[in-house]
This record gives C-alpha cells, sequence and structure tokens, in this order.
C-alpha cells in the first residue's frame, strides 16, 4: 500500500459519483423493482478474466481489499475493462470464495480503444479512465517500428490520452535517428538504459532475467506517472516488464493487490493494473500483454487535428472531403504553414501530422474510407 501525499483515492467519492451511463433506450428508473444500491461500494476495475472482474476497494484505506465480482444481468451488453470505476453490491468482503455483484459503471474520462484490424469496424475497449499512453520501444533488439509508434500515437490522441515515449535498451543503439521523427510533437521523451553504476536499478525482467537500468529514467518515468494511471504498450521483448518491475518492484511483494495480480507471471493476456511502489495514491500502471496491435477503423481525424491545435485553423480552408493527408489536392494546411501561422516548426509538425493521418484511419465526414489501403 502507498503512504503519505494528499488523499485522492477513491475513499473521497459518495454515492453521487457514480453515475448510470445514458440507457439508450431513454432514462426509465431501475430502481423500480430492486434495491438502488444505496450500500454499494466503489471499486477500481484491476483485471478482467472469463467474466470476472477484479476490483480493489476502499484504495489506499487500512480496509483496502481485493473484491472478484460478476456482472449484473442488466450490464451484460456494457464492457467492463481494466481501470473501470465500478458500483459494487452484495458480498464485497473479499473474503476467499465470495463473488460481489457489478451493478454500475462510472461514467469514463477517457477510453482507449482499438479494433482489431484496420477494416474490422468493431471497436474493443482497452483500458478506461487512463491518463496517459506510455509507448514503450526499444532502441534495439528488437528494432524500434515508427509505424507502431504513430499508430499508438493516434490511438492515444484519439482517446484524449497524453502519449509519452519510452525508448528502452539505448546501451545498445543510439535512439537520436528514431526520436528525430517524435521531437516536434508534444511528447514527453523517456531514454532508459542499463548501467553498472552503483546506483543503478535492480529489478527483472517478467520471465525472471535480471538488469541493473540506469536510475535516471527510472525516476523520470516514476515522476511522471506519480498520481495518474498511465497504461504501458510496447512489443514483446522491449524491456517493459523489466521497467514495470522497477516501478512496482517493492509493491509487488507485498499488498494486497499484489495477492491477485502479481504471483510471478501474469497468466491472462487482458490489461491489468498494479499500483506503483512508494508513489501518491491514485498511482496505478496498466499492462496491456495481450495487445500487439493497433487497428485504428474506429479513429476519426479529426481527434487527431484536436491534438495539433496549431495547426487545426488551417482546416478552414480546406474542401469538403479533404483527408488533409499527403494525397491531398488544395489542403488549406498547406497555406497555413507556408504563410507562417503555426511558426517555425510548422511545415514538420505538419508532415508528423500527415503521417498519422496516414495511419490508417477514416476520413473526417465520416465515410468508411481507409487513410491508408
Ligand atoms: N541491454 C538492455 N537490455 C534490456 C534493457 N531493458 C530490458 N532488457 C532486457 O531485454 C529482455 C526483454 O525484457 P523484458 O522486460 O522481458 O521485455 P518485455 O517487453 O516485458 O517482453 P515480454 O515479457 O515478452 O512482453 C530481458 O532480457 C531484459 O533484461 C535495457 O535497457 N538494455
Ligand atoms: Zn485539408
Amino acid at each position: 500500500m502507498t503512504s503519505g501525499g494528499s488523499r485522492r483515492g477513491t475513499s473521497s467519492w459518495d454515492e453521487s459519483d457514480v453515475r448510470i451511463r445514458p440507457n439508450k433506450k431513454g432514462s426509465r428508473p431501475r430502481t423500480k423493482d430492486r434495491p438502488a444500491h444505496e450500500d454499494a461500494v466503489t471499486g477500481r476495475i484491476i483485471t478482467v478474466d472469463r467474466g470476472r472482474y477484479t476490483a480493489v476497494v476502499d484504495e489506499d484505506q487500512a480496509t483496502e481489499r481485493v473484491v472478484i465480482a460478476a456482472r449484473a444481468r442488466e450490464l451484460r451488453r456494457s464492457p467492463v475493462v481494466a481501470g473501470d470505476l465500478v458500483a459494487l453490491v452484495g458480498d464485497v468482503s473479499g473474503e476467499p470464495d465470495t463473488l460481489a455483484r457489478l451493478v454500475r459503471i462510472q461514467e469514463r474520462r477517457t477510453l482507449l480503444r482499438r479494433s482489431a484490424d484496420d477494416t474490422d469496424p468493431v471497436e474493443r475497449a482497452v483500458v478506461a479512465n487512463a491518463d496517459q499512453l506510455v509507448i514503450v520501444v526499444a532502441a534495439a533488439n528488437p528494432e524500434p517500428r515508427t509505424g507502431f509508434i504513430d499508430r499508438a500515437l493516434v490511438a492515444a490522441y484519439d482517446a484524449g490520452i497524453q502519449p509519452l515515449l519510452c525508448v528502452t535498451k539505448a546501451d545498445l543503439q543510439d535512439p537520436a535517428d528514431l526520436l528525430a521523427n517524435y521531437e516536434h510533437l508534444d511528447l514527453h521523451i523517456i531514454t532508459s538504459r542499463t548501467a553498472s553504476t552503483p546506483d543503478a536499478v535492480r529489478t527483472t525482467s517478467a520471465s525472471g532475467t535480471s538488469a541493473l537500468l540506469a536510475p535516471e529514467a527510472v525516476a523520470q518515468l516514476k515522476g511522471l506517472l506519480d498520481g495518474r494511471v498511465s497504461v504501458l504498450l510496447g512489443h514483446s521483448g522491449v524491456g517493459k516488464s523489466t521497467l514495470v518491475n522497477a516501478l512496482t518492484g517493492a509493491n509487488r511483494a507485498t499488498g494486497g493487490v499484489n495477492a491477485v495480480t502479481g504471483r510471478g507471471r501474469h497468466t491472462s493476456s487482458s490489461a491489468y493494473a498494479l499500483k506503483a511502489a512508494d508513489s501518491a495514491p491514485g498511482t496505478w500502471i496498466i499492462d496491456t500483454p495481450g495487445i500487439r496491435s493497433f487497428g485504428l477503423a474506429h479513429v476519426d481525424a479529426d481527434r487527431i487535428l484536436a491534438a495539433f491545435p496549431d495547426l487545426a485553423p488551417g482546416t478552414d480552408q480546406c474542401e469538403r472531403g479533404c483527408r488533409h493527408d499527403d494525397s491531398a489536392v488544395n489542403c488549406g494546411l498547406d497555406d497555413w504553414v507556408e504563410s507562417g501561422h503555426a511558426g517555425e516548426s510548422g511545415p514538420v509538425r505538419l508532415s508528423s501530422l500527415r503521417r498519422l493521418l496516414g495511419a490508417g484511419i477514416e476520413t473526417p465526414q465520416g465515410s468508411k474510407e481507409l487513410g491508408q489501403q
């Protein structure tokens, strides 16, 4: 359990914070034939596995515990994902072999989504209520792919989540060339490497390989994650679990949450949340072991444009249906940038935007055409 700092956990919420999501069929009260669940407690979903929802209740209090719940029948069609804040009723003791009932999902601040691939219109919720998306790539072994980073950036901008780029294994390869692609985005970039100095952070990967990481990047990352909910995303082998363990290590050895999530390797492929060690209340790291790709069929180009406020007004002069991408003719963004409205970095920002717009997304008018065929 974390300690110190101001209390910002779920403890300060009351029932009015737990809102029922708008009902498509109108707002027929659900309280008519069942109790109003006034006794419900709020839980934070840390993982989902075969219809069982694992939640943390009474976060950062002495009574903090892990409660397993099943979804109430009326929520059968509502996906519940890691990071969701939910109302739980029934047996919320968290004792072995008890099962609570999940009766409400709190309105989400953000929702990270993906489709299985660019042509699959079915979007899946991945993580709810995240503040930032930490995109983890290795400088080498495996080779970094800008396509993956770009797609993750698009997914983050689409979800209204702040992206952050973490490059590992800088001891193997100087990542300067890779990073040149991203220096004109509003993006925190953290570069991590191994080190053999006495202050190196000792950690292990999920498979048990130990590593010594230079403390600067670990400290920097810790500072950026403090008090926030962060999703970590990266391909296998980039050093994600090595980093996660460096950040959560102390906590995995103790604490209630550990009982469910931290015993050796997590076997489920779904996202799961871990509490960071020695951090402010509300600091959560959500790992996404099963996610190797980001289908973007659901993404709206307007939301990507919104992440470029210096450029977005330039599209006022575009013709209807303009895709603003590399193939666009008479795109207003060209004039906007040429006439200096977006400042000196305008041209490189525009080419970054266009690269992202080409990462496989719908046109602003909502046609089903993809940006990349
Ligand atoms: N040289 C170097 N090796 C590292 C660094 N970080 C991690 N590694 C090593 O890279 C290998 C893969 O690291 P993991 O943490 O298992 O990678 P992962 O992303 O969790 O991979 P999966 O568990 O397959 O998802 C391990 O042998 C680590 O010790 C680094 O900064 N530099
Ligand atoms: Zn345009």
